[in-house]
């Protein structure tokens, strides 16, 4: 599928501006980016949900907004905030959709038992969806958005509020349906949900900052990564961001990222010299990127533009 020149304005907000995108089928492809960045707004208009303010989409063969409607009755869509019915049991509740999807009588009670089984939902098939786990309420609703096949799912922040272990679960799943052909957009702001995707699409304000495969994109970051860890975390920061050539200084969990500008030659010879002036103890490390590094790099680019186009 692909998007053209995609933008929604909303008033005088342009929530999405003029976005490309090529996305390919059967594969995982994440949107990430901060809340308000534009990654539902982007998602509904590529699936035929929200009429674009300008621009096309090209989507399982079909044009979009054009054949919005043909492209509706194929997809899938969960949200963060799914809804089950509580005071129906996990069986009950797929019989329902299914019935809703238009599933012949005659196919209702082998399409539930598949989706039981295919879900991971055997043992609690009989149970109100009320007392449910987040995890297998999160894999009820995606076997309810999944019931009549869609060739197209589109997923928005589907795993906020359960557990890594319920997360991995659900991704293995995804990893399943793509296999078969589906192609998922997934939306997130968890960098290790966008590190699953095939491909994903960074937005920042409605544009897209990075785009491709989250091992390309940390490969070509275009920055100097140096891992500090100090007990000084503070002090290290605040001399950091006084230094030429230090772009960005974030805290990963116990340790410090500093990003320095790609004509920096020697990123840990400078952060180093500089912790070391300022009499902070600390231990520096060259280290490889990761996809949260990738997001400051490319946000702060997409900030100095934005700062250098109102200037011109
Ligand atoms: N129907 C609407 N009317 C007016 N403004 C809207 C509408 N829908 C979205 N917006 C605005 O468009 C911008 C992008 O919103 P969008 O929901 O696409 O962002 P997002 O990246 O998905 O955020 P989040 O992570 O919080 O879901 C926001 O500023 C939002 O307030």
């Amino acid at each position: 599928m692909s998007a053209k020149g995609l933008t929604k304005r909303f008033g005088d907000l342009t929530a999405v501006d003029s976005i490309d995108l090529e996305i390919p089928e059967a594969a995982i492809y994440g949107f990430l980016g901060p809340n308000g960045s534009g990654k539902s707004t982007a998602i509904r208009m590529l699936c035929g949900l929200l009429t674009p303010s300008a621009g096309e989409v090209e989507v399982l063969g079909y044009k979009v907004p054009g054949q919005a409607e043909k492209v509706k009755r194929e997809i899938g869509y969960m949200t963060q905030k799914f809804s089950l019915y509580e005071d129906l049991t996990v069986t009950e509740n797929l019989k329902f959709l299914a019935t809703v999807y238009g599933v012949p009588a005659n196919k209702l009670k082998e399409t539930v038992d598949g989706a039981v089984e295919r879900y991971w939902l055997t043992e609690q098939r009989s149970q109100f969806a009320a007392t449910l786990s987040g995890g297998q309420k999160q894999r009820l609703a995606l076997a309810g958005a999944t019931l009549h096949r869609p060739r197209l799912l589109i997923l928005d922040e589907p795993t906020s509020a359960v557990d890594p272990q319920s997360r991995r679960d659900f991704w293995d799943i995804l990893f399943g349906l793509a296999e078969e052909g589906t192609t998922v957009l997934v939306s997130s702001h968890y960098m290790d949900e966008a590190e699953r995707c095939h491909r994903l699409a960074i937005l920042d304000e409605g544009r897209v900052v990075a785009e491709g495969r989250p091992r390309d994109l940390i490969r070509d970051i275009g920055a100097g990564v140096v891992e500090i860890e100090t007990s000084a975390p503070r002090a290290a920061r605040d001399c950091l961001e006084k230094i030429d050539g230090v772009q960005s200084v974030a805290q990963l969990g116990a340790r410090l990222h500093a990003l320095t500008a790609k004509s920096v030659e020697d990123p840990e010879g400078l952060v180093s010299n500089a912790l070391k002036q300022a009499d902070v103890d600390a231990e520096v490390a060259t280290v490889m990127a990761n996809l949260e590094d990738v997001f400051v790099v490319a946000t702060r680019l997409n900030h100095e533009q934005g700062k250098s186009n109102d200037a011109a």
